[in-house]
Order: structure tokens, then sequence, then C-alpha cells
């Protein structure tokens, strides 16, 4: 088990990153750190990797304490692997042996096919003999992540795993390196400000904000169950509005995804369409209840300033 234990961190005295970060991570799991660009996330991956020392806090693996650059002469664990968001590669090398490199080379056959199946779970085999500095951004972050597995590390580190990688490519590499995750059981945290990263894969959620966490759970829990319209807007478009204008006889406002806003025939809610978006199999309507702005999922779009009648789900 990794555990996080209270940890704060500040580069300069009079600016604090991260204030009492605290969560465990248990073997296999995957942890998404969630959160807006600058909000400290890199700094915790580096803090868990050892690159800087914790002054307030601490990290344990397996109960010990994780120590930094003051008490190792080379930063960092042997179990554990880090990928930062500058890749780290050799670029006059090739593919296979970027991801080859700390690969014993005393077993050859034993190390190309680990270097085969690696490429494979990145879908990078047909780019094997190239030269890295030859690859595009997004290919030199898929051999990045086929070279921090290759020694089976326990605890692996991703910081923005997929932000040079094309959507035609994204879902399908999720998968994979997830997969393979999951099947390898290596306990794996992730730094993304893209909810998608984390949605569909993540054992668990932290959101931070302001140095701190601000929401924790399950990507269900905290999707359906939102504290906020700013921890909502992380997952997808939110309106929020009071409840009083949506017919709803209790104080306070109403956060709403666009899936949970119907238009009907009939009710007693009426608004005002400002636009329509096409998304592909749906589309969504911006309409108005007096000044308050609704994103709508619908079917089909609808001319500027027609009157649609609204009901909540
Ligand atoms: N070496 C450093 N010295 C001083 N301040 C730093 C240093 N590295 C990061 N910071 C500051 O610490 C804060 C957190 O940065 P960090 O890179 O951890 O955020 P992040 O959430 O990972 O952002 P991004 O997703 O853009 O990488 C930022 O305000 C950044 O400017």
């Amino acid at each position: 088990m990794l555990e996080i234990k209270n940890v704060s961190y500040a580069y300069t005295a009079k600016k604090p990153v991260l204030k009492n970060i605290d969560f465990t991570v248990s073997k296999g799991e995957y942890i998404a750190l969630l959160g807006e660009s600058g909000c400290g996330k890199s700094t915790l991956l580096e803090l868990i990797y050892g690159l800087m020392d914790i002054e307030d806090g601490e990290v344990l693996y397996h109960g010990k304490k994780l120590l930094g650059p003051k008490y190792h002469l080379i930063p960092g664990h042997p179990f554990m692997k880090y990928l930062a968001q500058d890749f780290s590669l050799m670029p006059y090398t090739t593919a296979a042996e970027n991801v080859g490199e700390f690969l014993s080379n005393i077993y050859k056959d034993k190390k190309n096919a680990r270097i085969q199946e690696l490429l494979e779970v990145v879908d990078m085999v047909d780019f094997a003999h190239i030269k890295v500095k030859n690859l595009s951004g997004g290919q030199k972050q898929r051999i990045a992540i086929a070279r921090v597995l290759a020694k089976e590390p326990e605890i692996l580190l991703l910081d923005e795993p997929f932000s040079h990688i094309d959507n035609f490519r994204k879902n399908n590499l999720r998968r994979s390196l997830f997969n393979y995750l999951k099947k390898q059981k290596i306990t794996c945290v992730v730094a993304t400000h893209d909810s998608t990263d984390a949605l569909s894969f993540a054992d668990k959620l932290y959101l931070i904000r302001d140095q701190e966490i601000i929401s924790k759970g399950t990507p269900e829990e905290i999707y359906f169950n939102p504290k906020n319209k700013y921890i909502a807007s992380f997952f997808n478009e939110v309106s929020e509005i009071s409840n009083k204008e949506i017919g709803i006889n209790k104080e306070g406002n109403a956060i709403l995804y666009p899936e949970q806003i119907n238009i009907v025939e009939k009710s007693d809610i009426k608004a005002i369409v400002d636009q329509s978006y096409f998304k592909g199999n749906h589309y969504l309507v911006e309409a108005f209840i007096n000044k308050t702005p609704l994103i709508i999922k619908s079917d089909r779009s609808y001319e500027k300033n027609s009157e649609v009648f609204i009901e909540i789900n």
C-alpha cells in the first residue's frame, strides 16, 4: 500500500502549493488526481517519486517511509517509475531501443519479446526501428509510456500521459494501457486535467483546488453528487439555477448536467432558446430562463428565440 500522509509543500515560503494531502492507494489501484493546470498535480507526483524532500508530512510504501534526494544519491525508487511531461527519451536511438534501455541484455530473446509486448500495448509496433527524433509528439509519448512499463514497476506515476495523443488514438490507448496495468496489478497514480482520462478507468478520483483535495470518491460518486458547479464542470457542461425557478420548493440552487434537463411538449417551466450546437449523436441547446442559461441535451436543434418547455429529471 502507498500512503500519502498529510503532505504539504511550498517551493517558496510565501506560497504553499499543496496543503494536507492525504490518501492511500492499494495494490493494483488506479488513482486519478484531477485539477486545473497549476494546481500542484505534478508537484505531488514528484514528491511521491522522491524528487524533492518532504518537510511536512510523509509518503510510505508498505509502511516504510520513502526518502527524498537528501538521502539518495540518485532520486527515485527502483519499484516506482515516473513519467514526467517531458518524456525523457533518447532522441538518437530507435523507439525499440528506448523501450528496452533498462532491460538486461543477457537474455536477448526475452528482451525483444518484452519490447514487442510493450510496443503492442501502446500500438507502436510499426515504428520500432524509427529513431525517436523522427517521431511525432504523440508517438514519442506512447514510446515514453512503454519505456516506463518495461521493468514492471510496482507503482507507476503518470503526468498527463495522453496530452499529446490525438483523439483518434486516445480511447484505444487508454483502454489498452489501463487493462494492461490492471492485469499486471500495477498501482497507478495519474495526474490529469482531463476527466475522460479518469472517468472510465480510475478506481478513485481526487480533485485538487487551492492546494487541497476538495472532493474524493469513485468516478460515479463524484459525477452524480458533485458538491458544487466547479466540481461538476470537470466532467461535463453544467447549468446552475435556483431551485425556485425550476419549481423545486427548496432553498439553494440545482446543479444540472445537460442530460438531466429535458425539452418536453408542455410543462410549467418555460425557456427561450439562444443557440443549438451539433454534437454528433445529439445537440446541446442553450436556453435561458429569465437570465439564467441552461445547457440541455436534445435530439434536435431549435431556432433562436423559440419558446420551449423544460422538465428536470
Ligand atoms: N520548481 C518550481 N519552483 C517554483 N514554483 C514551482 C516550481 N514548479 C512548479 N511551481 C509552481 O507550483 C504550482 C504547481 O505547479 P505544478 O506543475 O505542480 O501544477 P500542475 O497541476 O501539475 O500543472 P500542469 O498540469 O500545468 O503541469 C504552480 O503555481 C507552479 O508555478
